[in-house]
């Protein structure tokens, strides 16, 4: 049986999680605190399967916005700096259906411990790595959904910064965990988020470029939505 973020990313046409980050500490306001239920809306209407929201108060987010946008009838993913099973209780009660686990936070033999305790109050897991050393550890459940995070600085510099990071984790994420593989952060193109669906890829993540394009969220989400649509095969 699935829980319902990872259901609702594994049958969607277009496995786009479309996340709200309030305030972006390198572009500044991305959302009013107003608006976020407008946007959650905007999200699923333009057919995102499932949403993100960053709730530290450091990205201009509460634990609030999560009912906000659970009122769309879509699952959200709670991504904050989460290390105690206190996290997760809490995430739960707020509305959420899935939780960020960070590996560059978190000893690998804590990123299974709280994996396999999310799992077990119907949560869903949502691991991020950001280097070849971060996943040589990783033991998760099959149901947990491990993403590589494309913002990593130590090849920032040499890469295009985005989905070629990804594209060079993927062989190594894919032999390490049985289940869903994501692509996150960084996604600042269509042409992206088609190249990371053309690399393997079960999902991707976008935020910032959802909100910040010269388009209404709509329009803009829309556009990634069909970059991520996928192709059928026989
Ligand atoms: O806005 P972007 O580049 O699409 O990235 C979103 C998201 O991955 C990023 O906000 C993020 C990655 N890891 C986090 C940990 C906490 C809060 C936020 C994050």
């Amino acid at each position: 049986m699935s829980l319902p973020f990872h259901a609702a990313l594994t049958k969607a046409h277009a496995p786009v999680i479309a996340e709200i980050k309030p305030h972006s500490p390198k572009t500044g306001p991305l959302v009013a605190a107003h608006a976020v239920a407008d946007v959650a809306r905007d999200y699923a209407n333009a057919g995102a399967p499932c949403l993100s929201v960053t709730t530290g108060a450091w990205h201009g987010g509460s634990l609030g916005m999560i009912a906000q946008m659970a009122a769309t009838g879509l699952p959200v993913l709670r991504k904050d700096f989460i290390t105690s099973r206190r996290h997760l209780d809490e995430s739960l009660e707020a509305g959420a259906s899935a939780v960020l686990l960070t590996c560059a936070l978190l000893r690998s033999a804590d990123v299974t411990r709280l994996a396999v305790a999310a799992l077990s109050i119907g949560l869903t897991p949502f691991v991020e790595a950001a280097s070849v050393r971060e996943l040589e550890g990783l033991q998760l459940p099959h149901e947990a959904i491990l993403a590589i995070n494309n913002r990593d600085i130590r090849t920032r510099e040499v890469d295009d910064g985005g989905v070629s990071h990804s594209e060079l984790l993927y062989a190594q994420a894919r032999a390490g965990h049985a289940g869903l593989l994501v692509s996150a952060s960084g996604l600042t193109t269509p042409q992206a988020v088609a190249r990371a669906m053309a690399a393997g890829f079960d999902g991707v993540l976008v935020g910032t470029a959802l909100l910040s394009g010269p388009a209404p969220p709509f329009d803009t989400t829309r556009a990634f939505i069909m970059a991520a649509s996928r192709t059928v095969h026989h």
